[in-house]
Protein backbone atom coordinates (compact mmCIF):
# COMPACT_ATOMS: atom_id res chain seq x y z
CA UNK A 1 0.00 0.00 0.00
CA UNK A 2 1.36 3.37 -0.95
CA UNK A 3 0.76 5.63 2.39
CA UNK A 4 2.01 8.54 0.76
CA UNK A 5 0.49 9.03 -2.23
CA UNK A 6 0.54 12.47 -4.34
CA UNK A 7 1.85 14.09 -6.88
CA UNK A 8 5.48 13.11 -8.73
CA UNK A 9 7.00 16.53 -8.58
CA UNK A 10 5.89 16.72 -4.78
CA UNK A 11 7.35 13.72 -4.17
CA UNK A 12 10.44 14.08 -5.69
CA UNK A 13 10.37 18.30 -4.29
CA UNK A 14 10.12 16.82 -0.55
CA UNK A 15 12.88 13.83 -1.15
CA UNK A 16 15.05 16.60 -2.49
CA UNK A 17 14.08 18.68 0.68
CA UNK A 18 15.05 15.66 2.81
CA UNK A 19 18.24 14.94 1.35
CA UNK A 20 19.98 18.06 2.88
CA UNK A 21 19.09 16.81 6.41
CA UNK A 22 20.03 13.03 5.97
CA UNK A 23 23.30 13.14 7.65
CA UNK A 24 21.57 13.19 10.62
CA UNK A 25 19.64 10.03 10.21
CA UNK A 26 22.51 7.99 12.35
CA UNK A 27 21.77 9.88 15.53
CA UNK A 28 18.20 9.03 14.92
CA UNK A 29 18.72 5.26 13.95
CA UNK A 30 20.79 5.10 17.09
CA UNK A 31 18.58 6.33 19.51
CA UNK A 32 15.55 5.17 18.03
CA UNK A 33 17.24 1.77 17.93
CA UNK A 34 17.80 1.84 21.87
CA UNK A 35 14.56 3.37 22.81
CA UNK A 36 13.12 0.42 20.74
CA UNK A 37 15.32 -2.26 23.06
CA UNK A 38 14.70 -0.69 26.31
CA UNK A 39 10.50 -1.08 25.11
CA UNK A 40 10.92 -4.42 24.31
CA UNK A 41 12.97 -5.34 26.88
CA UNK A 42 10.50 -3.46 30.43
CA UNK A 43 7.33 -6.12 29.72
CA UNK A 44 10.09 -9.16 29.35
CA UNK A 45 11.53 -7.76 32.77
CA UNK A 46 7.47 -7.49 33.96
CA UNK A 47 7.22 -11.31 32.67
CA UNK A 48 10.08 -12.40 34.44
CA UNK A 49 9.93 -11.35 37.67
CA UNK A 50 6.31 -12.16 37.98
CA UNK A 51 7.15 -15.74 36.24
CA UNK A 52 9.34 -15.98 39.41
CA UNK A 53 7.46 -14.99 41.67
CA UNK A 54 4.42 -16.92 40.75
CA UNK A 55 6.09 -20.13 39.83
CA UNK A 56 9.57 -20.51 41.21
CA UNK A 57 9.65 -18.04 44.59
CA UNK A 58 13.35 -17.21 43.71
CA UNK A 59 13.84 -14.20 46.06
CA UNK A 60 17.30 -13.47 44.41
CA UNK A 61 15.16 -13.65 40.86
CA UNK A 62 12.71 -11.33 41.51
CA UNK A 63 15.43 -8.74 43.07
CA UNK A 64 17.93 -9.27 39.99
CA UNK A 65 14.66 -8.68 37.49
CA UNK A 66 13.35 -5.64 39.72
CA UNK A 67 16.48 -3.73 39.68
CA UNK A 68 17.09 -4.78 36.03
CA UNK A 69 13.52 -2.92 34.86
CA UNK A 70 14.66 0.18 37.41
CA UNK A 71 17.68 0.82 35.39
CA UNK A 72 15.33 0.17 32.01
CA UNK A 73 12.84 2.56 33.10
CA UNK A 74 15.44 5.31 33.55
CA UNK A 75 17.37 4.43 30.90
CA UNK A 76 14.29 4.87 28.67
CA UNK A 77 13.66 8.33 29.77
CA UNK A 78 17.29 9.66 29.29
CA UNK A 79 17.20 7.93 25.48
CA UNK A 80 13.95 9.67 24.86
CA UNK A 81 15.68 13.03 26.42
CA UNK A 82 17.62 12.94 24.08
CA UNK A 83 15.55 11.66 21.17
CA UNK A 84 13.25 14.89 21.47
CA UNK A 85 16.51 17.33 21.79
CA UNK A 86 18.32 16.17 18.87
CA UNK A 87 15.07 16.14 16.85
CA UNK A 88 14.76 20.04 18.44
CA UNK A 89 18.37 20.54 17.29
CA UNK A 90 19.13 18.81 14.17
CA UNK A 91 15.99 19.01 12.64
CA UNK A 92 13.58 20.89 13.30
CA UNK A 93 15.81 24.57 13.85
CA UNK A 94 18.18 23.60 11.70
CA UNK A 95 16.24 23.00 8.89
CA UNK A 96 13.76 25.94 10.01
CA UNK A 97 16.88 28.21 9.73
CA UNK A 98 18.02 27.00 6.69
CA UNK A 99 15.15 26.98 4.60
CA UNK A 100 13.60 30.43 5.81
CA UNK A 101 17.35 31.77 4.37
CA UNK A 102 16.79 29.65 1.23
CA UNK A 103 13.05 31.02 0.86
CA UNK A 104 14.31 34.62 2.01
CA UNK A 105 17.06 34.49 -0.93
CA UNK A 106 14.35 32.96 -3.78
CA UNK A 107 12.27 36.22 -2.60
CA UNK A 108 14.58 38.66 -3.40
CA UNK A 109 15.56 36.73 -6.52
CA UNK A 110 11.79 37.21 -7.88
CA UNK A 111 11.30 39.32 -10.52
CA UNK A 112 9.00 42.30 -9.36
CA UNK A 113 6.12 41.66 -11.25
CA UNK A 114 6.10 38.38 -9.42
CA UNK A 115 7.02 40.19 -6.06
CA UNK A 116 4.31 42.69 -6.67
CA UNK A 117 1.42 40.06 -7.60
CA UNK A 118 2.09 38.26 -4.48
CA UNK A 119 0.60 39.52 -1.24
CA UNK A 120 3.49 40.27 1.15
CA UNK A 121 1.27 38.42 3.99
CA UNK A 122 1.50 35.49 1.80
CA UNK A 123 5.50 35.99 1.92
CA UNK A 124 5.40 36.46 5.81
CA UNK A 125 3.35 33.77 6.04
CA UNK A 126 5.51 31.51 4.97
CA UNK A 127 8.37 32.42 7.37
CA UNK A 128 5.77 32.10 10.26
CA UNK A 129 3.61 29.53 9.50
CA UNK A 130 4.71 27.28 6.55
CA UNK A 131 8.77 26.97 7.17
CA UNK A 132 8.24 25.68 10.63
CA UNK A 133 5.37 23.26 9.88
CA UNK A 134 6.89 22.33 7.04
CA UNK A 135 10.25 21.52 9.03
CA UNK A 136 7.93 19.21 12.12
CA UNK A 137 5.52 17.81 9.86
CA UNK A 138 7.38 16.91 6.14
CA UNK A 139 10.33 15.90 7.64
CA UNK A 140 9.66 14.64 11.44
CA UNK A 141 5.77 13.67 10.17
CA UNK A 142 7.24 11.27 7.93
CA UNK A 143 10.23 10.33 10.03
CA UNK A 144 8.03 9.56 12.67
CA UNK A 145 5.64 7.14 10.64
CA UNK A 146 8.51 5.08 9.29
CA UNK A 147 10.04 4.39 12.71
CA UNK A 148 6.96 3.50 14.36
CA UNK A 149 5.84 1.39 11.31
CA UNK A 150 9.86 -0.57 12.36
CA UNK A 151 8.89 -1.08 15.95
CA UNK A 152 5.13 -2.25 15.09
CA UNK A 153 6.73 -4.90 13.39
CA UNK A 154 8.89 -5.64 15.63
CA UNK A 155 6.41 -5.66 18.29
CA UNK A 156 4.05 -7.69 16.65
CA UNK A 157 6.63 -10.39 15.67
CA UNK A 158 7.23 -10.54 19.69
CA UNK A 159 3.53 -10.82 20.53
CA UNK A 160 3.69 -13.70 17.74
CA UNK A 161 6.03 -15.11 19.69
CA UNK A 162 4.16 -15.23 23.43
CA UNK A 163 0.89 -15.83 21.83
CA UNK A 164 -0.23 -16.53 18.13
CA UNK A 165 -4.29 -16.57 19.41
CA UNK A 166 -3.56 -13.54 21.42
CA UNK A 167 -1.73 -11.73 18.67
CA UNK A 168 -4.80 -12.32 16.02
CA UNK A 169 -6.72 -10.68 18.34
CA UNK A 170 -5.10 -7.80 18.48
CA UNK A 171 -4.48 -7.42 14.81
CA UNK A 172 -8.10 -7.40 14.54
CA UNK A 173 -9.19 -4.94 17.00
CA UNK A 174 -5.60 -3.01 15.17
CA UNK A 175 -7.41 -2.64 11.83
CA UNK A 176 -10.39 -1.92 13.42
CA UNK A 177 -8.06 1.45 14.75
CA UNK A 178 -6.33 1.59 11.71
CA UNK A 179 -9.34 2.22 9.55
CA UNK A 180 -11.72 4.73 11.64
CA UNK A 181 -8.16 6.74 12.25
CA UNK A 182 -7.78 6.88 8.35
CA UNK A 183 -11.48 8.59 8.28
CA UNK A 184 -10.76 10.95 10.68
CA UNK A 185 -7.52 11.75 9.11
CA UNK A 186 -9.05 13.12 6.11
CA UNK A 187 -11.26 15.27 8.44
CA UNK A 188 -8.11 16.81 10.23
CA UNK A 189 -6.23 17.53 7.05
CA UNK A 190 -8.95 19.28 5.23
CA UNK A 191 -9.78 21.29 8.48
CA UNK A 192 -5.82 22.04 8.94
CA UNK A 193 -6.02 23.25 5.25
CA UNK A 194 -8.93 25.74 6.02
CA UNK A 195 -7.40 26.93 8.91
CA UNK A 196 -4.01 27.55 7.32
CA UNK A 197 -6.35 29.71 3.86
CA UNK A 198 -7.98 31.69 6.78
CA UNK A 199 -5.06 32.50 8.67
CA UNK A 200 -3.07 33.48 5.63
CA UNK A 201 -6.47 36.24 4.67
CA UNK A 202 -6.12 37.37 8.44
CA UNK A 203 -2.37 38.21 8.16
CA UNK A 204 -2.72 39.68 5.18
CA UNK A 205 -5.31 42.00 6.28
CA UNK A 206 -3.54 42.58 9.91
CA UNK A 207 -0.67 43.70 8.23
CA UNK A 208 -2.72 46.10 5.91
CA UNK A 209 -4.47 47.30 9.37
CA UNK A 210 -1.41 48.01 10.88
CA UNK A 211 0.24 50.50 8.19
CA UNK A 212 -2.88 52.12 7.81
CA UNK A 213 -2.77 52.92 11.39
CA UNK A 214 -2.73 56.94 9.95
CA UNK A 215 -5.45 56.89 7.76
CA UNK A 216 -7.83 54.77 10.10
CA UNK A 217 -7.32 57.49 12.99
CA UNK A 218 -8.37 59.65 10.79
CA UNK A 219 -11.38 58.23 9.19
CA UNK A 220 -12.48 56.62 12.64
CA UNK A 221 -12.06 53.32 11.32
CA UNK A 222 -15.00 50.93 13.71
CA UNK A 223 -16.55 49.54 10.06
CA UNK A 224 -13.70 49.32 8.43
CA UNK A 225 -12.36 47.07 11.14
CA UNK A 226 -15.73 45.33 11.55
CA UNK A 227 -16.07 44.86 7.80
CA UNK A 228 -12.22 44.75 7.08
CA UNK A 229 -10.10 42.82 10.15
CA UNK A 230 -13.58 41.27 12.37
CA UNK A 231 -14.53 39.01 9.50
CA UNK A 232 -11.59 37.76 8.87
CA UNK A 233 -10.60 37.22 12.41
CA UNK A 234 -14.04 35.34 13.20
CA UNK A 235 -13.34 33.36 10.18
CA UNK A 236 -10.10 32.01 10.56
CA UNK A 237 -11.37 31.80 14.58
CA UNK A 238 -13.70 29.38 13.45
CA UNK A 239 -11.41 27.52 11.41
CA UNK A 240 -9.25 27.25 14.12
CA UNK A 241 -11.92 26.00 16.79
CA UNK A 242 -13.23 23.31 13.70
CA UNK A 243 -9.24 21.69 13.14
CA UNK A 244 -8.80 21.58 17.16
CA UNK A 245 -12.34 19.69 17.52
CA UNK A 246 -10.97 17.18 14.74
CA UNK A 247 -7.45 16.87 16.07
CA UNK A 248 -9.65 16.33 19.73
CA UNK A 249 -12.26 14.16 17.77
CA UNK A 250 -9.20 11.90 16.73
CA UNK A 251 -7.21 11.31 19.83
CA UNK A 252 -10.34 10.64 21.42
CA UNK A 253 -11.14 7.67 18.90
CA UNK A 254 -7.46 6.51 19.38
CA UNK A 255 -8.01 6.30 23.41
CA UNK A 256 -11.52 4.71 22.81
CA UNK A 257 -9.99 2.07 20.27
CA UNK A 258 -7.21 1.70 23.00
CA UNK A 259 -10.04 0.86 25.36
CA UNK A 260 -12.19 -1.82 23.59
CA UNK A 261 -8.87 -3.89 22.33
CA UNK A 262 -7.10 -3.71 26.12
CA UNK A 263 -10.55 -5.10 27.63
CA UNK A 264 -10.96 -7.89 24.40
CA UNK A 265 -7.94 -8.50 24.45
CA UNK A 266 -7.45 -8.96 28.34
CA UNK A 267 -11.02 -10.96 28.77
CA UNK A 268 -9.21 -13.38 25.69
CA UNK A 269 -6.16 -13.72 27.41
CA UNK A 270 -7.97 -14.49 30.81
CA UNK A 271 -9.85 -17.45 29.10
CA UNK A 272 -5.99 -18.45 28.04
CA UNK A 273 -4.73 -18.25 31.35
CA UNK A 274 -7.44 -19.96 32.63
CA UNK A 275 -7.38 -22.93 29.87
CA UNK A 276 -4.00 -23.07 31.25
CA UNK A 277 -2.40 -22.04 27.33
CA UNK A 278 -0.49 -19.05 29.01
CA UNK A 279 1.51 -18.15 32.30
CA UNK A 280 0.17 -14.60 33.98
CA UNK A 281 3.56 -13.21 33.34
CA UNK A 282 2.82 -13.47 29.74
CA UNK A 283 -0.78 -12.37 29.86
CA UNK A 284 0.87 -9.15 31.95
CA UNK A 285 3.87 -8.85 29.42
CA UNK A 286 1.24 -9.10 26.61
CA UNK A 287 -1.12 -6.38 27.55
CA UNK A 288 2.31 -4.52 27.96
CA UNK A 289 3.44 -4.91 24.84
CA UNK A 290 0.19 -4.11 23.20
CA UNK A 291 -0.45 -0.84 25.41
CA UNK A 292 2.71 -0.19 23.48
CA UNK A 293 1.76 -1.37 20.22
CA UNK A 294 -1.48 1.12 20.81
CA UNK A 295 1.05 4.16 21.16
CA UNK A 296 3.15 2.96 18.19
CA UNK A 297 0.08 3.14 15.75
CA UNK A 298 -1.15 6.37 17.35
CA UNK A 299 2.47 7.76 16.51
CA UNK A 300 2.48 6.33 13.15
CA UNK A 301 -0.33 7.75 12.53
CA UNK A 302 0.22 11.02 14.38
CA UNK A 303 3.01 11.55 12.20
CA UNK A 304 1.07 9.85 9.02
CA UNK A 305 -1.75 13.14 9.82
CA UNK A 306 0.95 15.31 10.49
CA UNK A 307 2.63 14.34 6.97
CA UNK A 308 -0.32 14.78 4.94
CA UNK A 309 -1.62 17.80 7.13
CA UNK A 310 1.13 20.10 6.12
CA UNK A 311 1.37 19.17 2.68
CA UNK A 312 -0.36 22.71 1.80
CA UNK A 313 2.33 24.13 3.75
CA UNK A 314 4.31 22.43 1.37
CA UNK A 315 3.34 23.58 -1.43
CA UNK A 316 3.15 27.16 -0.18
CA UNK A 317 6.46 27.01 0.30
CA UNK A 318 7.92 25.14 -2.46
CA UNK A 319 5.96 27.13 -4.83
CA UNK A 320 7.88 30.25 -4.02
CA UNK A 321 11.17 27.87 -5.41
CA UNK A 322 9.06 26.80 -8.68
CA UNK A 323 8.18 30.86 -9.11
CA UNK A 324 10.96 31.98 -12.10
CA UNK A 325 14.09 33.96 -10.67
CA UNK A 326 15.61 36.67 -12.22
CA UNK A 327 19.10 35.28 -13.87
CA UNK A 328 21.63 36.79 -12.06
CA UNK A 329 24.80 36.24 -13.89
CA UNK A 330 26.16 37.70 -16.99
CA UNK A 331 28.99 40.20 -18.30
CA UNK A 332 30.06 43.18 -16.51
CA UNK A 333 28.68 46.71 -17.39
CA UNK A 334 31.72 48.64 -17.47
CA UNK A 335 30.94 52.25 -18.68
CA UNK A 336 27.38 53.04 -19.87
CA UNK A 337 26.98 54.57 -23.35
CA UNK A 338 23.66 54.21 -24.60
CA UNK A 339 20.04 52.23 -23.89
CA UNK A 340 17.95 51.83 -26.92
CA UNK A 341 14.42 50.24 -26.87
CA UNK A 342 12.95 48.73 -29.51
CA UNK A 343 9.34 47.80 -29.97
CA UNK A 344 9.11 47.45 -26.17
CA UNK A 345 6.33 46.96 -24.65
CA UNK A 346 5.04 45.90 -21.44
CA UNK A 347 1.92 44.21 -19.64
CA UNK A 348 0.87 43.73 -16.44
CA UNK A 349 -1.52 40.95 -16.09
CA UNK A 350 -2.94 40.78 -19.80
CA UNK A 351 -3.28 44.89 -19.47
CA UNK A 352 -1.05 46.81 -21.58
CA UNK A 353 0.61 49.67 -20.24
CA UNK A 354 3.57 50.15 -22.70
CA UNK A 355 3.21 49.58 -26.62
CA UNK A 356 5.46 49.62 -28.76
CA UNK A 357 8.05 52.24 -27.48
CA UNK A 358 11.38 53.14 -29.58
CA UNK A 359 13.97 55.54 -28.34
CA UNK A 360 17.40 56.00 -27.09
CA UNK A 361 19.06 57.61 -23.89
CA UNK A 362 22.64 58.22 -24.43
CA UNK A 363 25.48 58.66 -21.68
CA UNK A 364 25.69 62.68 -20.87
CA UNK A 365 21.67 62.73 -21.33
CA UNK A 366 19.97 64.84 -18.69
CA UNK A 367 15.87 64.11 -19.79
CA UNK A 368 12.85 64.22 -17.77
CA UNK A 369 9.76 61.93 -18.60
CA UNK A 370 6.25 63.88 -18.95
CA UNK A 371 2.83 61.97 -18.84
CA UNK A 372 -0.45 61.54 -17.36
CA UNK A 373 -0.69 59.88 -13.93
CA UNK A 374 -0.77 56.64 -14.71
CA UNK A 375 0.33 56.62 -18.31
CA UNK A 376 3.18 54.00 -17.59
CA UNK A 377 6.39 56.08 -16.82
CA UNK A 378 7.40 54.40 -13.63
CA UNK A 379 6.73 51.18 -15.13
CA UNK A 380 8.94 52.46 -18.00
CA UNK A 381 12.45 53.42 -16.05
CA UNK A 382 12.07 49.93 -14.39
CA UNK A 383 12.62 48.39 -17.43
CA UNK A 384 16.50 50.44 -17.31
CA UNK A 385 17.98 48.31 -14.94
CA UNK A 386 16.13 45.13 -15.15
CA UNK A 387 13.68 45.78 -12.05
CA UNK A 388 10.75 44.23 -14.50
CA UNK A 389 11.72 42.95 -18.44
CA UNK A 390 9.21 44.30 -21.48
CA UNK A 391 6.85 41.28 -22.78
CA UNK A 392 7.74 42.11 -25.60
CA UNK A 393 10.23 43.85 -27.75
CA UNK A 394 14.04 44.41 -26.63
CA UNK A 395 16.18 46.61 -24.72
CA UNK A 396 20.17 47.26 -25.39
CA UNK A 397 22.38 48.61 -23.34
CA UNK A 398 25.53 49.76 -25.57
CA UNK A 399 23.96 47.24 -28.28
CA UNK A 400 24.21 44.39 -25.93
CA UNK A 401 20.83 42.99 -24.34
CA UNK A 402 19.68 44.09 -20.92
CA UNK A 403 19.79 40.43 -20.00
CA UNK A 404 23.17 39.73 -20.87
CA UNK A 405 24.52 41.90 -17.96
CA UNK A 406 25.22 40.62 -14.31
CA UNK A 407 22.08 41.96 -12.74
CA UNK A 408 24.42 43.68 -9.88
CA UNK A 409 26.30 45.44 -12.44
CA UNK A 410 23.63 46.58 -14.13
CA UNK A 411 21.98 47.91 -10.47
CA UNK A 412 24.79 49.47 -9.09
CA UNK A 413 25.44 51.22 -12.28
CA UNK A 414 21.92 52.05 -13.61
CA UNK A 415 20.00 53.22 -10.05
CA UNK A 416 16.56 54.13 -9.23
CA UNK A 417 15.21 56.36 -6.57
CA UNK A 418 11.59 56.00 -6.55
CA UNK A 419 9.17 58.03 -3.97
CA UNK A 420 7.99 55.99 -1.43
CA UNK A 421 11.20 53.60 -1.54
CA UNK A 422 11.60 52.82 2.41
CA UNK A 423 14.23 53.08 5.21
CA UNK A 424 14.94 50.27 7.24
CA UNK A 425 14.64 50.64 11.24
CA UNK A 426 18.37 50.74 11.77
CA UNK A 427 20.66 54.20 11.46
CA UNK A 428 20.59 56.43 8.90
CA UNK A 429 24.62 55.47 8.25
CA UNK A 430 23.58 51.86 7.81
CA UNK A 431 20.26 52.70 5.59
CA UNK A 432 23.00 54.97 3.36
CA UNK A 433 25.53 52.22 3.42
CA UNK A 434 23.29 49.35 3.32
CA UNK A 435 26.40 47.67 5.92
CA UNK A 436 28.70 47.86 3.10
CA UNK A 437 31.66 49.84 4.14
CA UNK A 438 32.36 53.13 2.49
CA UNK A 439 34.70 55.95 3.80
CA UNK A 440 33.90 58.16 5.96
CA UNK A 441 33.97 61.31 4.00
CA UNK A 442 32.18 59.56 1.19
CA UNK A 443 29.04 59.47 3.61
CA UNK A 444 29.60 62.73 4.40
CA UNK A 445 29.72 63.94 1.31
CA UNK A 446 26.30 62.74 -0.47
CA UNK A 447 24.80 63.83 2.91
CA UNK A 448 26.23 67.57 1.75
CA UNK A 449 25.03 66.87 -1.91
CA UNK A 450 21.24 65.67 -0.80
CA UNK A 451 21.41 68.82 1.60
CA UNK A 452 20.85 66.71 4.88
CA UNK A 453 21.84 69.29 7.02
CA UNK A 454 19.44 68.02 9.53
CA UNK A 455 21.12 64.80 10.24
CA UNK A 456 23.71 66.87 12.28
CA UNK A 457 20.26 67.99 14.64
CA UNK A 458 19.62 64.87 15.64
CA UNK A 459 20.52 63.56 18.41
CA UNK A 460 22.55 60.78 17.48
CA UNK A 461 23.25 62.29 14.71
CA UNK A 462 23.89 59.94 11.31
CA UNK A 463 23.87 57.14 13.96
CA UNK A 464 20.03 58.59 15.03
CA UNK A 465 17.56 55.52 14.55
CA UNK A 466 15.12 56.04 12.13
CA UNK A 467 12.20 53.46 13.23
CA UNK A 468 10.23 51.38 11.01
CA UNK A 469 10.14 52.25 7.55
CA UNK A 470 11.90 55.64 8.24
CA UNK A 471 8.68 56.94 10.20
CA UNK A 472 10.66 59.17 12.62
CA UNK A 473 11.67 61.11 9.77
CA UNK A 474 9.76 63.50 7.57
CA UNK A 475 8.89 62.45 4.35
CA UNK A 476 11.29 65.01 2.95
CA UNK A 477 14.09 64.28 4.99
CA UNK A 478 13.63 60.63 4.38
CA UNK A 479 13.18 61.19 0.36
CA UNK A 480 16.72 62.74 0.94
CA UNK A 481 18.33 59.80 3.04
CA UNK A 482 17.38 57.61 0.26
CA UNK A 483 18.89 60.18 -2.40
CA UNK A 484 21.95 59.74 -0.50
CA UNK A 485 21.71 55.78 -0.37
CA UNK A 486 21.86 56.03 -4.20
CA UNK A 487 24.67 58.26 -4.67
CA UNK A 488 27.30 56.67 -2.49
CA UNK A 489 26.92 54.15 -4.94
CA UNK A 490 28.29 56.62 -7.66
CA UNK A 491 25.74 55.71 -10.66
CA UNK A 492 26.47 56.37 -14.52
CA UNK A 493 22.71 56.76 -14.40
CA UNK A 494 20.65 58.04 -12.10
CA UNK A 495 16.90 57.65 -12.51
CA UNK A 496 14.97 59.84 -10.26
CA UNK A 497 10.79 58.73 -10.13
CA UNK A 498 10.00 61.22 -7.75
CA UNK A 499 12.75 60.89 -5.73
CA UNK A 500 11.85 64.21 -4.12
CA UNK A 501 8.66 65.56 -4.27
CA UNK A 502 8.41 65.55 -0.57
CA UNK A 503 11.09 68.12 -0.28
CA UNK A 504 10.51 71.44 -0.66
CA UNK A 505 11.35 73.37 -3.82
CA UNK A 506 14.22 75.18 -3.24
CA UNK A 507 16.12 72.57 -1.59
CA UNK A 508 15.03 70.33 -4.20
CA UNK A 509 16.63 73.04 -6.96
CA UNK A 510 19.68 73.05 -5.20
CA UNK A 511 19.98 69.20 -4.84
CA UNK A 512 19.25 68.93 -8.25
CA UNK A 513 22.24 71.33 -9.41
CA UNK A 514 24.23 69.11 -8.03
CA UNK A 515 23.25 65.82 -9.15
CA UNK A 516 22.96 67.04 -12.90
CA UNK A 517 26.75 68.34 -12.00
CA UNK A 518 27.98 64.85 -10.52
CA UNK A 519 25.93 62.14 -12.39
CA UNK A 520 26.58 61.91 -16.10
CA UNK A 521 23.21 60.62 -17.46
CA UNK A 522 20.15 61.40 -15.60
CA UNK A 523 16.22 60.66 -15.93
CA UNK A 524 13.68 62.70 -14.26
CA UNK A 525 9.87 61.90 -13.58
CA UNK A 526 8.53 64.56 -11.55
CA UNK A 527 5.37 66.86 -11.56
CA UNK A 528 7.71 69.70 -10.58
CA UNK A 529 7.51 72.21 -13.80
CA UNK A 530 11.01 73.88 -12.16
CA UNK A 531 12.73 70.30 -12.21
CA UNK A 532 11.83 69.43 -15.90
CA UNK A 533 12.71 72.21 -17.18
CA UNK A 534 16.14 71.49 -16.12
CA UNK A 535 16.33 68.60 -18.38
CA UNK A 536 17.89 69.14 -21.98
CA UNK A 537 15.59 67.00 -23.41
CA UNK A 538 11.82 66.06 -22.21
CA UNK A 539 9.57 62.89 -23.67
CA UNK A 540 6.12 63.25 -23.71
CA UNK A 541 4.08 60.10 -23.20
CA UNK A 542 0.57 59.03 -23.99
CA UNK A 543 -1.08 55.82 -24.44
CA UNK A 544 2.30 53.87 -24.01
CA UNK A 545 3.83 55.87 -26.22
CA UNK A 546 6.26 58.32 -27.00
CA UNK A 547 4.09 61.27 -28.46
CA UNK A 548 7.04 64.21 -28.96
CA UNK A 549 10.34 65.04 -27.42
CA UNK A 550 12.68 67.88 -27.29
CA UNK A 551 13.47 71.08 -24.69
CA UNK A 552 10.46 72.42 -23.02
CA UNK A 553 11.11 75.60 -25.09
CA UNK A 554 10.09 73.44 -27.94
CA UNK A 555 7.51 71.44 -26.78
CA UNK A 556 5.89 73.82 -25.72
CA UNK A 557 5.41 76.23 -29.32
CA UNK A 558 4.78 72.75 -30.79
CA UNK A 559 3.23 69.93 -28.42
CA UNK A 560 -0.61 70.95 -27.61
CA UNK A 561 -0.37 67.22 -24.62
CA UNK A 562 2.94 68.38 -23.50
CA UNK A 563 1.08 72.03 -22.92
CA UNK A 564 -2.16 70.55 -21.25
CA UNK A 565 -0.46 67.89 -18.92
CA UNK A 566 1.59 71.01 -17.98
CA UNK A 567 -1.30 72.75 -16.99
CA UNK A 568 -3.64 69.60 -15.15
CA UNK A 569 -0.78 68.02 -13.85
CA UNK A 570 1.72 69.97 -12.80
CA UNK A 571 3.10 72.50 -9.82
CA UNK A 572 5.32 75.26 -10.23
N1 LIG B 1 1.98 45.99 -9.99
C1 LIG B 1 1.01 46.34 -10.83
N2 LIG B 1 0.08 45.44 -11.18
C2 LIG B 1 -0.90 45.78 -12.05
N3 LIG B 1 -1.02 46.99 -12.62
C3 LIG B 1 -0.12 47.94 -12.31
C4 LIG B 1 0.94 47.67 -11.39
N4 LIG B 1 1.68 48.79 -11.27
C5 LIG B 1 1.09 49.72 -12.08
N5 LIG B 1 0.03 49.20 -12.69
C6 LIG B 1 -0.83 49.90 -13.66
O1 LIG B 1 -0.02 50.31 -14.74
C7 LIG B 1 -0.35 51.61 -15.17
C8 LIG B 1 0.91 52.47 -15.19
O2 LIG B 1 1.38 52.63 -13.86
P1 LIG B 1 2.69 53.49 -13.55
O3 LIG B 1 2.92 53.46 -12.08
O4 LIG B 1 3.78 53.04 -14.42
O5 LIG B 1 2.20 54.93 -14.02
P2 LIG B 1 2.85 56.34 -13.77
O6 LIG B 1 2.77 57.07 -15.06
O7 LIG B 1 4.19 56.23 -13.15
O8 LIG B 1 1.82 56.97 -12.75
P3 LIG B 1 2.06 58.13 -11.62
O9 LIG B 1 2.45 59.38 -12.33
O10 LIG B 1 0.70 58.25 -11.02
O11 LIG B 1 3.09 57.62 -10.68
C9 LIG B 1 -1.41 52.12 -14.23
O12 LIG B 1 -2.63 52.08 -14.91
C10 LIG B 1 -1.41 51.17 -13.08
O13 LIG B 1 -2.72 50.94 -12.65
Amino acid sequence: MNLFLFTGHLRDDIRKFERKYKKHYPIFFLLEGLFLTTNVLTPLLIKKTIDSAFYRGDVGEIALFSVLYFIVLVAQSFIMYKLNYSAAKYLLNASRARESKSAYAKILALPLTYANSQNTGDYLSVFMRDVPKVASGVYLGRLQFFFNLGFFLAVLFLLFILSVKLTLVVLVSIVLFFVSTSILRKMVIRASQRDQESYQRFLKRSREVVEGIPVLKQFSGSSFLKNFLDSSAGEWSRASIAHSTANELSNRNIDINRWIGSTIVLAFGIYLLWKGEISVGTLLAFESYMNWMYDIVRMALTGLTMFFSTLPNWENFARIFSMPFERASGINLEKFEKLQLRNVYFKYDGTPVLTGLNFEINSGDKIAIVARSGAGKSTLVSLFNRLLSPTEGEILINGVPIEQYSLQSLRRNIVLVRSNDILFDTTIRNNITLFEDFPEDEIENVLKMCECDFVEKLESGIDTIVGERGTKLSDGQRQRIVLARALIRKPQVLILDEATSGVDGKTEERIFEKILREIETVIIISHRLSTVRKAKKIYVMENGRILDSGSHEELIVRCEKYTEILKEQFVE
